[in-house]
């Protein structure tokens, strides 16, 4: 039986803690989902968490999981107000991250679930990635991998996977990191991924424009003719399934979304508009790319819900679940 998963607390004045004890009283009948949280226990206790089980070694989870939520405590350095994120807690934030990265790097848990963080708070503090995915690339450069390199951020709901060509970067800056190198890169992780973590045996991607109309044949813009269709032929010549560039607008309605099993989005909100206008309570991100599993949910810290009971756990039991079904598919074939 492969190992337990790893879900960082996140932000502790976030909606982190209260959806974690809800999708743990969801999931707990289910061995295959069961995971240790690592973070503070006092604020996990303090948004309701009960029973909690502190265990000193990821091993000892699968066998508590049914009757107790299983920690590692680590506590935060700084108290915790609901919706009140503290700088203080910035350092330890990134540390339960990191630790979690550790384990997943010795097998020690089989992938890791991160419940959000806020991004200024950590910025304050001297964070210097854009996000999780950045952090969590870094922290496993080292780390020999077989496939492709990501990391590669993919957001899905419902049937839909949007896999992002640039991340958190601002909309002036797009256009000149939409390169041919990132486009590739980007296809070949999706194809390895939806191959090996998803079962699909012959991938098919479809890739969104740049520009509206997918630039008019150059009279809304040049990028579609000289850099993402090249990419596209490139790409089907080293056997990847791709379609050359199209039509963002029309590219995630019910019946576009039949022809393709992940879609290359050039930018954020590209991707993640379609993923969250058609499930926001389920949609899961997950990083593509690494040497280790990794999801969380599609939103935020709900700084405003934050301590009020009325959070949904919807989406981070769909990334939990998620990440033991990858965790199980890379088991098996190992
Ligand atoms: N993976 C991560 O760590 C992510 C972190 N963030 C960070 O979260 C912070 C807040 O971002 P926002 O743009 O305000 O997005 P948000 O997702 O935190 O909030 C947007 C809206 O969704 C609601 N909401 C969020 N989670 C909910 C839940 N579980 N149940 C019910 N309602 C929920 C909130 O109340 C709010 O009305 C920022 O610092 C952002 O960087 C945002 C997205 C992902
Ligand atoms: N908009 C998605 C998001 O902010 C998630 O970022 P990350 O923390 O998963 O890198």
């Amino acid at each position: 039986m492969r190992a337990p998963l790893a879900l960082t607390l996140g932000e502790p004045a976030g909606v982190g803690p209260e959806i974690i004890h809800k999708a743990w009283a969801v999931l707990r009948d289910d061995p295959d989902a069961a995971f240790v949280v690592i973070g503070d226990s006092r604020t996990l206790a303090a948004a309701g968490a009960s029973p909690l089980a502190s265990i000193h070694d990821p091993a000892e989870a699968r066998a508590r999981f049914g009757q107790a939520l299983p920690i590692l405590d680590r506590p935060a350095p700084a108290s915790v107000t609901p919706g009140r994120p503290d700088a203080a807690n910035a350092g330890a934030v990134a540390d339960w991250i990191e630790q979690a990265v550790n384990l997943a790097l010795v097998g020690d848990v089989s992938g890791l679930v991160t419940a959000p963080i806020a991004k200024a708070p950590l910025y304050a503090a001297g964070f210097r990635f854009p996000g999780h995915t950045e952090f969590i690339a870094e922290l496993t450069a080292d780390t020999a991998l077989s496939s492709s390199r990501g990391p590669v951020m993919m957001l899905t709901a419902r049937d839909l996977r949007a896999c992002l060509v640039t991340i958190h970067v601002s909309l002036d800056e797009v256009p000149e990191l939409v390169t041919d190198a990132r486009i590739r890169r980007t296809a070949r992780v999706v194809h390895e991924c939806l191959k090996r973590d998803f079962g699909i045996a012959r991938p098919r991607l479809a890739m969104a424009a740049l520009n509206p109309h997918a630039g008019e044949g150059g009279a809304l813009g040049l990028q579609e003719i000289e850099i993402l269709k090249p990419a596209a032929e490139a790409l089907r010549a080293e056997g990847i399934q791709i379609t050359d560039p199209l039509p963002a607008d029309t590219l995630f309605h019910d019946e576009a979304r039949r022809a393709y099993d992940a879609a290359l989005c050039m930018y954020h909100d590209q991707a993640l508009i379609p993923v969250k206008t058609l499930d926001f309570w389920g949609g899961v991100n997950a990083t593509l790319g690494l040497p280790i599993i990794r999801t969380s949910p599609d939103h935020g810290t709900g700084f405003d819900i934050a301590g009020k009971g009325v959070a949904r756990p919807d989406s981070l039991i769909a990334a939990i679940r998620l990440a033991a079904t990858m965790a199980d598919a890379r088991h098996a074939a190992s």
